[in-house]
C-alpha cells in the first residue's frame, strides 16, 4: 500500500471575510453599540475557528499517514499467516460445499455453475519490496431447490425489561428508510413526515473537535461570556446524551476527546489561567455529589441502568431518593446498646424532660452544610442511629439526636407496629408542641392525565406560585427535592399485613404501586401493589394463535393475576402518527395508549413494534372472549401499563384483551373475532 496515495476527505472552511491574522490575541471589546459588538465579536470569532481549523489541518495530514504507516507494516510483517489462513479458508470452504450439496433434499438440482475469483498473495521475497499477487478461478455449482417453503414474513424484536423514552429527535429526524427494497413501501409518504434526513446533517468529527477546542479559546483567552459564544451561533456541539448536566465540560466527560497538539484539552489545562466551567461539586455538599453521582446509575429504584436516558429528564433537578422515618426518638433511647461515648444520646434519662429543654430549631447545627448534609443523610437513611450519624457529620451525638428531632418530631412519625387508627400522637410535655401537621388534600388524577409527572426544584416549600405540581394540581413525587417532609407529597397508605387492596388501600384505589420508603406500614413485605415494580410476572408460552402469534397461559391462574408490563419505545404523539404508517403497511400493530379521561391530556404511548416483552403477542378478543384487562399505574411516579386477569383462565388457554373500537377504527385490516 502507498501512503502517498491516501485521500483526505476535508470539510469546507469556514468562512473568514474580513481577516488573515491568525495570532490569538486577546479580544478587548471596546465599549460601543450591541449591534457593533456583536459583529466585532462574530469576526473574532470566525477569526479563531479559522486559526484553529488552519492548526489543524496542518497537522492531520501527516498524523494520519503516520497511523496508517504503522498498520501497514504490520500488515506487511504477518502476510504470511495471513496468506496461509486464507488458503486453507478457501480450501474448507470448497470442500464444505462440496460435501453439503449431495445432503440437501432438491426437488430440482441444476447443473449450472458460477466461477469465484480468488487472489493469491505471496510474501516478497527478501530484496524486494513487490507483493505477487496471482488470480485463481475458482468454479462453484449452483445449486437451485424449492423443496423449503419461505416463512410466511414476521418481524421480530429484542426482549426488554422496561419501556424507554424515545428521543424528541426522532419526531424531526428520519434516521433511516424502512423496506427501502420494497418497491411497495410508500417511501416518499413516509419522508414528508419528516423534517430532516439523519444522512443529510453534517456531522465530520474533526469539525467538531475544531470547533470545541475554538470554544475553549474564545473562553479562555478571548474571555468571552459562554452564553455570548452560544448566541453566535456557530458553532453545534451536538449533546451526547440528555441528562441533568450540560455544558461543553460535561459533553467531553462523556467521550473520547482526539488528543492533538493544538488542543488545549491536552495537557495543562490546570495552568489554564481561566478554565471552563466546571461541574465538580463542591467537596463539603454531600447531595451536590450525590447528584453528581446520579450519571453513574440511574436513581429510579425501578430502573438502576446505568446512564439512564429514560429517567435522564424526570430527574433533571438531581434527585436523591428520600424515606419517611419510621422510628421516634423515644424508640431509639429506648433501644438495647451502648453508649458511643461521653455526648451519647443514650445518656438521656428521662425523654420527657428532655424534650422540655429541647433547643429552638435550627440547633446548634449554625454551619448550614452541616445540617444540608444532616438532612441529605436522613433522607435516605432517616433511621439511622444518632451514634453513627455523629461519626459522618464530625458533631456530638447528642447533638446530632437533637437535629433528628427537629427534623423528624416524634409525633409526626408513623411507628411500624402500632394499629393505624392510633399512630398520630397528639400532646406530650414538649415545648415545642407537636402540631398535626395538615396534609394538603385534592383530587390528583396523575395516573390519567398528565404527561409526564413534573419533579419541582424550587427554593422554599411548594405554593402556587413557585411549584409546578402544585400548578399541576398533582400531588409532589419521591423526584421532587421538597422530599418527603412536603405537605404535597403523595402519603402512601397505611395498610398492614401487606393487604394492600383494591378496595381498601388508598394507594391502589388512586391507581398508584405503593413506594417503598413511603408507604411505611406494607413495605415491611411486598405487598399486593407493588407487583408492577417488582416485575412479579407469569410465565405465558408464545405460539401461532387467533392471529398471528399468541400468548398462552402455562397454568390456571385466578382472577386478577398479574401478567405483565406492557413493554415498549414510549413515544410523544407525532412520532406515534409515524409509527401507525409503519403499522398499517405491516399490518401489524404495536401502539398501546390509555385513553384518557380528560381531553388534550397526553399520556405516553407505548409502543413494542421494535423492543416488547411477552405481553406483545396478546392478541385481540371481545364479546367476551378477553380474558386479560390492562390498567394504567403510577409506579414510583412513572406511566405504566400493567396486564391482568380478568377471570380464572385454564392452562394453555389463550389470552385475550380487548383493543378498543378505536383500535380498529382506522385499520385497513379486519379484527377476527
Ligand atoms: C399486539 S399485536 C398481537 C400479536 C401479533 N398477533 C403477533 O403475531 O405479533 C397486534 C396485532 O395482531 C393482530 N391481531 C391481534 N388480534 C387480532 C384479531 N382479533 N383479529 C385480527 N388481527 C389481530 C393484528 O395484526 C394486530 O395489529
Amino acid at each position: 500500500m502507498d501512503i502517498d496515495t491516501f485521500v483526505y476527505i476535508d470539510c469546507t472552511e469556514p468562512d473568514s471575510p474580513t481577516s488573515t491574522t491568525l495570532t490569538a490575541t486577546p479580544f478587548s471589546p471596546v465599549s460601543d453599540d450591541p449591534s457593533t459588538r456583536f459583529s466585532k465579536r462574530q469576526n473574532r470569532g470566525r477569526d479563531v475557528y479559522k486559526e484553529v481549523w488552519d492548526e489543524f489541518y496542518d497537522w492531520e495530514p501527516g498524523y494520519c499517514a503516520e497511523i496508517l504507516g504503522t498498520v501497514t507494516q504490520s500488515i506487511l510483517a504477518s502476510k504470511r499467516q495471513v496468506a496461509r489462513v486464507a488458503k486453507t479458508t478457501v480450501a474448507r470452504l470448497l470442500d464444505d460445499t462440496a460435501m453439503q450439496a449431495p445432503s440437501v433434499p432438491l426437488a430440482q438440482s441444476g447443473t449450472d455453475t458460477v466461477i469465484m475469483s480468488v487472489t493469491h498473495f505471496q510474501h516478497p521475497r527478501s530484496g524486494h519490496r513487490h507483493v505477487h499477487t496471482k488470480r485463481m478461478d475458482v468454479p462453484i455449482p449452483v445449486i437451485t431447490t424449492d423443496a423449503l417453503s419461505p416463512h410466511p414474513k414476521y418481524e421480530s424484536c429484542p426482549p426488554a425489561s422496561r419501556s424507554v423514552l424515545m428521543d424528541d429527535d426522532r419526531e424531526h429526524i428520519l434516521f433511516f428508510m424502512p423496506y427501502a427494497d420494497d418497491e411497495r413501501f410508500p417511501a416518499q409518504a413516509y419522508q414528508d413526515k419528516f423534517e430532516t434526513l439523519d444522512w443529510e446533517i453534517p456531522l465530520d468529527p474533526d469539525v467538531e473537535m475544531i470547533q470545541i477546542e475554538t470554544v475553549r479559546r474564545l473562553y479562555t483567552t478571548d474571555q468571552f461570556d459562554i452564553h455570548d459564544i452560544d448566541g453566535m451561533g456557530m458553532f453545534n456541539l451536538k449533546e451526547i446524551r440528555v441528562s441533568h448536566n450540560t455544558g461543553l465540560q460535561w459533553e467531553l466527560s462523556q467521550r473520547d476527546v482526539l488528543h492533538w497538539p493544538g488542543s488545549g484539552f491536552q495537557v495543562g489545562m490546570e495552568k489554564q489561567e481561566k478554565q471552563l466551567p466546571n461541574h465538580t461539586p463542591d467537596a463539603y455538599d454531600l447531595r451536590q455529589r450525590l447528584t453528581s453521582n446520579l450519571k453513574v446509575f440511574c436513581p429510579s429504584i425501578n430502573c438502576l441502568h446505568s446512564a439512564c436516558e429514560t429517567h435522564g429528564k424526570m430527574h433533571a433537578n438531581g434527585y436523591v431518593p428520600s424515606r419517611k422515618p419510621r422510628m421516634t426518638g423515644k424508640g431509639m433511647i429506648l433501644s438495647e446498646g451502648d453508649p458511643c461515648g461521653r455526648d451519647c444520646f443514650r445518656h438521656i434519662q428521662d425523654f420527657d424532660i428532655f424534650m422540655e429543654t429541647l433547643p429552638p430549631s435550627p440547633g446548634k447545627f449554625h454551619h448550614r452544610g452541616s445540617l444540608d448534609t444532616l438532612e441529605t443523610i436522613l433522607g435516605i437513611a432517616p433511621d439511622m442511629f444518632p451514634c453513627k450519624l455523629a461519626d459522618i457529620c464530625l458533631k456530638p451525638c447528642k447533638e446530632v439526636f437533637v437535629q433528628r428531632l427537629q427534623l423528624f418530631p416524634d409525633h409526626t412519625i408513623l411507628p411500624i407496629d402500632d394499629d393505624p387508627l392510633t399512630d398520630i400522637e397528639v400532646g406530650g410535655s414538649s415545648h415545642v408542641q407537636p402540631k398535626k401537621t395538615k396534609k394538603q388534600k385534592f383530587v390528583d388524577k396523575s395516573h390519567t392525565s398528565c404527561e409526564l409527572l413534573p419533579a419541582c426544584a424550587h427554593p422554599g416549600p411548594c405554593t402556587s406560585k413557585n411549584c409546578e405540581c402544585y400548578a399541576k394540581k398533582q400531588h409532589c413525587s419521591l423526584m421532587c427535592k421538597c422530599g418527603v417532609k412536603c405537605n404535597r407529597q403523595w402519603q402512601g397508605c397505611r395498610c398492614t399485613n401487606g393487604r394492600c387492596l383494591p378496595a381498601t388501600c388508598e394507594c391502589a384505589k388512586q391507581m398508584r404501586e405503593c413506594i417503598p420508603g413511603i408507604c411505611v406500614k406494607c413495605y415491611a413485605r411486598p405487598c399486593d401493589n407493588t407487583r408492577m415494580q417488582h416485575l412479579a410476572l407469569q410465565p405465558v408460552e408464545i405460539k401461532c394463535g387467533l392471529a398471528g402469534l399468541g400468548a398462552f397461559a402455562c397454568q390456571t391462574m385466578n382472577p386478577n393475576t398479574f401478567l405483565g408490563t406492557y413493554v415498549g419505545h414510549i413515544l410523544s404523539n407525532a412520532v406515534a402518527d409515524q409509527t401507525m404508517f409503519l403499522a398499517k403497511y405491516t399490518a401489524y400493530n404495536y401502539l398501546f395508549e390509555v385513553s384518557p379521561e380528560e381531553e388534550n391530556i397526553h399520556l405516553p404511548i407505548f409502543d413494542a413494534a421494535y423492543i416488547g416483552n411477552a405481553t406483545r403477542f396478546l392478541n385481540h378478543g371481545n364479546n367476551g372472549k378477553n380474558n386479560v384487562e390492562a390498567k394504567s399505574m403510577l409506579v414510583i411516579g412513572e406511566h405504566q401499563i400493567g396486564f391482568f386477569t380478568k377471570r380464572k383462565v385454564k392452562a394453555g388457554e389463550e389470552l385475550f384483551l380487548d383493543y378498543g373500537d378505536i383500535y380498529w377504527k382506522d385499520m385497513e385490516w379486519q379484527c377476527q373475532t
